[in-house]
């Protein structure tokens, strides 16, 4: 009881403060996306995102390089594909000389101990923006999770470490996992997005690549029925247990920020490695605020990370990454 008991001994400065603190970011906690297009020489900010860029190949082994001299270990690879290599079936998905299976083999050559994921899904390379094949007013889940095995596989081959499913496709766990098994891929491994929301926060995501989902046969323009809806909570520990059975690695919870509570019941249900996604919106915010003046764009990003580490993510793929790692070096 006061006053045996004064809570602010605790506080006093800044040596017995880092004595006692709980959490601390450092280069090992963060995951790197990564845009690429084609080109040559092409570093092109994206514009709800600043500060982040599409890179070309030729520019991405300088940006690897560099990211692996700062201490960060992985990076997520996303692609930007032109219009006329998008269709209805996610044909470029599955094209062993793609943007994304190149881009794997130019990052491992790069740098061989670079953890390389790839994100598997439809989305970049639908017509409609769909993570999955859409007929008759619906998106067909098992037509889709075919495709995404094979995708998944593609990436393997190009020396992919982990693959990183985001559809939300019911049984595309276990699809990969088997066709990885059956083709000797026992080493690759799978983070799954297992609990992913459908999220307003992934706008500027979706400007970075330009795969908006659009309205078309019947199909309205967003993901809802694929992705988890926000107000849902068991339901997210349904996903992410039965993704662990059917085989993920790491499993993950997107967005991060509106989501903590989330990965604390997911942190406490499972004992694999738990990813949280800061994603393109919470990026956004904290730049367009601090653009402003309105808010501290170091200190925000900094206790946004511890957050969701203290939350319970063992790691958080984060646009932040590079500043957070320059802020604590
Ligand atoms: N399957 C696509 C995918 N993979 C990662 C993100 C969002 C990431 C972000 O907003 O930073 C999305 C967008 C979406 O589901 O529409
Ligand atoms: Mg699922």
């Amino acid at each position: 009881m006061y006053p045996l008991r004064r809570n602010r001994r605790l506080r006093t400065n800044e040596s017995i403060r880092s004595m006692v603190r709980d959490t601390i970011i450092s280069p090992n906690d963060f995951i790197v996306p990564l845009f690429i297009v084609e080109g040559k020489n092409v570093k092109e900010e994206i514009a709800s995102m600043p500060g982040y860029y599409r890179y070309s190949l030729d520019l991405i082994e300088k940006e690897v390089k560099e990211l692996w001299n700062m201490g960060l270990k992985s990076v997520l690879l996303f692609v930007k594909v032109s219009d006329d290599l998008k269709d209805n079936a996610g044909t470029e998905a599955i094209n062993p000389e793609g943007l994304m299976q190149r881009a794997v083999k130019t990052v491992k050559n790069a740098v061989p101990h670079m953890i390389v994921m790839t994100d598997v899904a439809l989305d970049p390379y639908s017509a409609y923006g769909h993570d999955g094949i859409i007929a008759d007013g619906k998106i067909l889940n098992d037509d889709t999770t075919a495709v995404l095995s094979g995708m998944a596989l593609s990436h393997a081959k190009a020396g992919a470490d982990f693959v990183a499913p985001s559809d939300m496709m019911d049984g595309r766990i276990f699809e990969i996992r088997s066709l990885l098994e059956d083709e000797g891929f026992h080493d690759t491994g799978i983070m799954s997005y297992s609990a992913k929301y459908a999220s307003a926060f992934y706008g500027p995501f979706r400007d970075a690549l330009d795969s908006a989902p659009v309205e078309a046969q019947n199909i309205p323009g967003d993901k809802k029925t694929y992705q988890m809806d926000p107000a849902n909570r068991d339901e997210a520990i349904r996903e992410t247990l039965m993704d662990i059975e059917e085989g993920a690695d790491i499993v993950m919870v997107k967005p991060g920020l509106c989501y903590l509570d989330i990965v604390r019941d997911i942190k406490n249900a499972v004992n694999v490695p738990v990813a949280v996604y800061q994603v393109s919106g919470e990026y956004a915010m904290i730049k367009a605020a601090s653009e402003k003046g309105w808010l501290d764009h170091d200190a925000v990003m900094m206790e946004q990370l511890t957050a969701i580490k203290r939350a319970g993510a063992n790691m958080i793929a984060s646009y932040f990454a590079k500043e957070a790692v320059k802020l604590i070096s």
